[in-house]
């Protein structure tokens, strides 16, 4: 019986792509912070140095290129990409740590790790968060301080990419512009209302 129950409740993950510095872990932090016991983080491997305050195993699983790709290479990932010259990947167990507990697991990816996750079986919600111009981008890239001119200019590149491929037609449910960080927040939590139900309802029940 209890299995049962588990199985009509379970929760489809989400997907948040879109730009480098367009407000994805904004947005995340804050649906972490206001529905605490609905949603999990799915912790991404990567290459990149650690930036000021980030926590091994909070904010990412840092890790050396050679012990990333030995753990590509023996299949323990659903998705990696080669991102502004650091490996980035969703680990199996990020993603199972998080369901096991029935909680909605958010995933943060680049487009190619949409891409990716379109081939497995995971049937996740797609958003895709955007800027509203390049222009504004570049500024709260710059705001954050947090990367080399060098690192600025090949986000910037990608996101070129990424604001003309996240129209493709079937690839996001939504596209979110994040102008006023608190419309875009409506916005997130509307289109997952039905499986922040599931899972508040599974928890009173
Ligand atoms: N709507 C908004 N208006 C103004 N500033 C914003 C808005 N949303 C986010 N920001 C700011 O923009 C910067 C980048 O945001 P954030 O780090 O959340 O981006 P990101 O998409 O997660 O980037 P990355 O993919 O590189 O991790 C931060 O300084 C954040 O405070
Ligand atoms: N394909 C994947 N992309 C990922 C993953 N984790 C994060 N990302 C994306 O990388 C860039 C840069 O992130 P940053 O933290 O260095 O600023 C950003 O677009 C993320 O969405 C992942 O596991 N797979």
């Amino acid at each position: 019986m209890y299995l049962i129950s588990f199985q009509i409740f379970r929760p489809r993950p989400v997907v948040l792509s879109g730009p480098s510095g367009t407000g994805k872990s904004t947005l995340l932090k804050k649906l972490l912070k206001d529905y605490k016991g609905v949603f999990g983080f799915s912790v991404s491997h990567t290459t990149r140095d650690p930036r000021p305050g980030e926590v091994d195993g909070k904010d990412y699983h840092f890790r050396n290129r050679e012990a990333m790709q030995e753990d590509i290479d023996t299949g323990e990932f659903i998705e990696t990409d080669e991102f502004s010259g650091n490996l980035y990947g969703t680990s199996k167990c990020a993603v199972q740590d998080v369901r096991a507990k029935g909680l909605i697991c958010i995933l943060d990816v680049d487009i190619a790790g949409v891409r990716h996750i379109k081939e497995s079986d995971l049937d996740p919600i797609y958003v895709s968060i955007q800027p509203p111009s390049i222009e504004v981008l570049e500024e709260r890239l710059r705001g954050r301080a947090t990367e080399t001119e060098e690192k600025i200019q090949s986000r910037l590149e990608a996101a070129r990419i990424d604001m003309e491929e996240c129209n493709e037609p079937g690839l996001f449910d939504i596209v979110i512009v994040n102008d006023d960080l608190d419309e875009s927040y409506e916005k997130l939590q509307s289109v997952l209302k039905e499986e922040i139900m599931k899972v508040q309802q599974g928890i009173k029940s």
